[in-house]
């Protein structure tokens, strides 16, 4: 199988490079000056226990890439951009024996390796095989061409599994067996639990701290900002019937995750959303995170102002590209919880 990934930044281009370092086929499609500098010398990935440069083939876009019935599209986008980026992919011919056979998304699976537990249902709209994916792999990308992966020596803990459930069968259990192997020769793990969306609803409360990261600059500040978003999600969750898993399962399954140093990495790193206002991107991917919890309040006819007002001071300082840790655990409490309560770090 060859590997597509579609998005190839921390985390796309950390497991790309991984991939590629063991043996598999892998193509990264990426944009701007980190595609510029992968085309130009390599993707280097800097490691606690090593650091490696590698030449897997790179493109910007479907009309540089020929895709073949072997390939696997893994998108690893941020949530806010997948829906363009899958309308990019979907209609590509997929070609076998000198003969155009189908489209992309007629043809080939599509891996959804991204926060949040919206891009299934996003994906569903142009790809037929779609397998959702829960992502840990504490990674970032440190400057154009250079991932920092921060774990050893298991790399990442990626839950798999056919996206609805109910629609998995035997060709969809031997195509993760065969992921499950490639993957990990990578060092990263592959469990195949029967649903993956238990696994991604427990991440995203997990996730709801990012917001809070990324406006203090610190992840050790604002706990009870991060509670609050974190107590409102399960009530919300308990009301609108939606199963996660359990914080234990959750942390057992990441016991062999272990974060150490990296040689040569930055000294202020933090995560998927801290990464975002640091580059000034000019957008996050809260508004599918602490904005999720926004959503099914609503849809149940209720409100979720903690995780609403979180996202909305995001969606503020990315258009702002307001660096992270303007802001002071004070002030936070004061916007998100109001007369709640009073953060003091
Ligand atoms: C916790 C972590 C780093 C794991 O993948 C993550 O989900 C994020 O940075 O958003």
């Amino acid at each position: 199988m060859r590997y597509v990934v579609i998005g190839a930044g921390a985390i796309g281009a950390g497991v790309g490079g991984l991939l590629d370092d063991s043996g598999s086929e892998v193509l990264l499609v990426a944009r701007g000056d980190h595609l510029t500098v992968m085309r130009e010398h390599g993707l280097t990935v800097r490691m606690p226990d090593g650091v490696i440069t590698r030449r897997p083939d790179v493109a910007a876009s479907p009309e540089e890439v020929e895709l073949r019935t072997d390939d696997v599209l893994v998108l690893a986008t941020k949530t806010h951009q997948a829906a363009a980026a899958l309308a990019t992919w979907a209609d590509a011919p997929v070609h076998d024996g000198g003969h155009v056979v189908g489209t992309a998304g007629e043809r080939l699976p599509l891996l959804t390796a991204l926060n949040g537990v919206a891009s299934e249902e996003i994906a569903l709209r142009w790809f037929a095989r779609v397998y959702g994916v829960c992502v840990w792999m504490p990674a970032v990308l440190a400057q154009p061409g250079e991932i920092i992966v921060r774990c050893a020596p298991v790399r990442a803990i990626l839950h798999a599994a056919r996206y609805p459930a109910a629609l998995a069968d035997d060709d969809d259990a031997a195509f993760l067996r065969q992921l499950a192997e490639d993957w990990g020769r990578a060092g990263i793990q592959v469990p195949t639990p029967d649903d993956v969306m238990p696994w991604k609803y427990r991440k995203l409360v997990g996730n709801l701290g990012n917001a809070v990261q990324a406006l203090l600059g610190d992840g050790s500040l604002g706990q009870d900002i991060t509670e609050a978003a974190r107590a409102e999600a399960a009530a919300i969750y308990e009301a609108a019937g939606i199963t996660m898993n359990s914080d234990e399962s959750e942390r057992h399954s990441r016991d062999q995750l272990t974060a150490a140093p990296v040689a040569g990495a930055p000294e202020r790193m933090g995560g998927s959303t801290w990464q975002s206002l640091d580059r000034g991107s000019g957008s996050a991917e809260t508004d599918y995170l602490n904005g999720e919890i926004v959503a099914i309040a609503h849809r149940l006819g209720r409100t979720a102002p903690v995780n609403a007002g979180l996202a909305a001071l995001v969606r503020h300082a990315a258009a702002q590209r307001t660096k992270p840790g303007a802001m002071t655990p004070g002030e936070l409490a004061q916007r998100v919880l109001g007369q709640r309560g009073e953060s003091v770090g």
